[in-house]
């Protein structure tokens, strides 16, 4: 059905199209792919890719060569079925993608124009080259800091000769402008393709890194994506692995892992330090005395908690939050997890105003104790340049009064009861019962977390802490590079 409906569909859209070439129709499959894995209709997506394979096949070299848009190969598939479009996974030194095979010069717009072996186009500005030129410099260095002094490179800077050598593997440009004296610059191409900024790489990049989106599916997989705790304190590998899944579902566990505190802390360590804050750093949540002084927040009673993100009265809100339970509430206390970036694309799909609204509305949010008084904004939902939902803010009872523009009062009311009613929505709540031995970690700029009523006698005990999104980010970057040494992941291109 929905195969027949996608092929039908691409294929009006080509009829459309003044001159139907393999270009623009695989972009169209290639979108429609997109489309079908974001909102994850499984037999779209492979439609598309059919549709996708039956372009291009048969197309010669040289066609594909010329092909703007670029080749893709649908052969993998991560671990639902879905096929993965995935030139660069299987990249390494000697294959076609770091391998020059055309070049020209754009005279107008002062670039070099690469046709890589593998059909894939970059365009590289002179300028941009000459700014990034690392081999007179220090820069090589292992801090990777700059030593060229961007300021003084006339914006008609341009190659004198071109030269490609070492079997297409470097390129070596003469200046027809020298600056501090440098008359020639020399590129490894595979740092040139790993940072090539054409648009379609930024498509790839995009649809590499675009997260798995789910609802109250979660628990249907959770097992995909846990990680053993012996694994992750004995291998770096085991690491990478369960940080790749935060960064693709939002969230990970790390199974099997005793159940204490200090164990607890130590699986933190293998990702990076602890955030301190008014809470301190590796915490305690359990039931306390309305006059503890420890009391400063209602996630230390017995009281249900709706999904939430932590910490929005905080100008950086934790970028991590890790919890391991480490004594249960058998009666209550169940865990709720709700994937933001889901509800962004579904109050996008419902009420693309309320989400445009609250994508430019900040929110105040306030914490306020005997020693805090703490106040932020943010907006709901983060974007970056490219319009993508990057980051998810939201709680509901830590919002601050608002004082909006009275003109603009009622569109906010309607957009955040549309917004609560999706994020309270059953499909979208995926409800678990924590376990000693199951230690969360989950972005907290991306997916909330609840609770269930906790049964007043229970001694339930979580312990936890947060960490910043620039070091889990960090740590994943090193893995990245560390684990793939002498492999073919070491040459993905970015
Ligand atoms: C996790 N720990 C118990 C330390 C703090 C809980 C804070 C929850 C709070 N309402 C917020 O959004 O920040
Ligand atoms: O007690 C729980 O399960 C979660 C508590 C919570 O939401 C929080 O600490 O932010």
């Amino acid at each position: 059905m929905f195969r027949q409906a996608i092929t039908r569909n691409i294929r009006d859209f080509s009829s459309r199209i003044r001159y139907p070439t393999v270009n623009s129709v695989s972009r169209i499959a290639v979108s429609k792919y997109e489309q079908a894995t974001r909102s994850q209709k499984h037999s779209s997506a492979l439609a598309a890719v059919d549709v996708y394979k039956n372009i291009t096949r048969g197309v010669g070299r040289q066609e594909r060569i010329k092909a703007e848009y670029p080749p893709l190969d649908f052969s993998l598939t991560d671990y639902r079925g879905f096929p993965l479009p995935s030139v660069e996974n299987r990249m390494s030194y000697d294959t076609d993608a770091f391998v020059i095979w055309n070049m020209t010069t754009d005279i107008a717009e002062r670039a070099l124009e690469v046709v890589w072996k593998d059909g894939h186009h970059s365009k590289y500005h002179f300028i941009w080259l000459r700014d990034h030129e690392y081999s007179h410099g220090t820069a090589a260095s292992i801090t990777n800091q700059r030593t060229v002094d961007t300021a003084k490179i006339p914006l008609d800077i341009a190659a004198e000769s071109i030269e490609v050598t070492d079997n297409g593997r470097k390129v070596k440009i003469t200046w027809n402008r020298h600056v501090d004296g440098v008359k020639v610059s020399e590129f490894d191409t595979k740092w040139l393709r790993h940072n090539c900024y054409s648009h379609h790489n930024e498509i790839k990049r995009q649809l590499r890194n675009r997260p798995w989106l789910w609802g109250n599916d979660l628990n249907k997989y959770i097992s995909n994506v846990s990680v053993p705790f012996e694994e992750v304190m004995r291998d770096d590998k085991a690491v990478l692995e369960l940080l790749r899944k935060v960064k693709k579902f939002g969230l990970a566990i790390v199974s099997n892992t005793p159940t204490c505190k200090e164990t607890s802390q130590k699986v933190v360590e293998r990702i990076g330090p602890v955030r301190n804050t008014i809470y301190g750093g590796f915490w305690e949540t359990r039931l306390l005395p309305a006059d503890d002084k420890k009391n400063i927040d209602s996630a230390f009673s017995t009281c249900a908690l709706p999904a939430h993100t932590d910490g929005n009265y905080w100008q950086d809100p934790p970028g991590i939050q890790v919890f391991h339970c480490l004594e249960p509430d058998l009666h209550g206390g169940d865990t709720l997890l709700v994937d933001g970036f889901k509800v962004a694309e579904d109050l996008k799909e419902i009420d693309s105003d309320s989400f445009n609204f609250l994508c430019e509305t900040p929110v105040p949010f306030q914490h306020t104790d005997k020693e805090n008084h703490l106040v932020s904004y943010h907006t709901v939902f983060g974007k970056d340049a490219d319009g993508n939902v990057i980051r998810f803010s939201l709680n509901t009872l830590d919002r601050d009064v608002m004082r909006l523009p009275p003109s603009q009062v009622l569109r906010f009311y309607k957009a955040w009861q549309q917004l609560c009613s999706i994020v309270a929505d059953p499909s979208n709540e995926a409800w678990l019962k924590l376990m000693p031995g199951q230690l969360i970690i989950i972005d907290n700029k991306r997916v909330m977390h609840g609770r269930s009523e906790i049964s007043p006698r229970s001694g339930r005990v979580l312990v936890g802490c947060y960490l910043s999104h620039e070091d889990f980010a960090s740590k994943l970057a090193v893995l990245e590079k560390k684990c793939s040494k002498g492999t073919s992941q070491e040459d993905r291109t970015a």
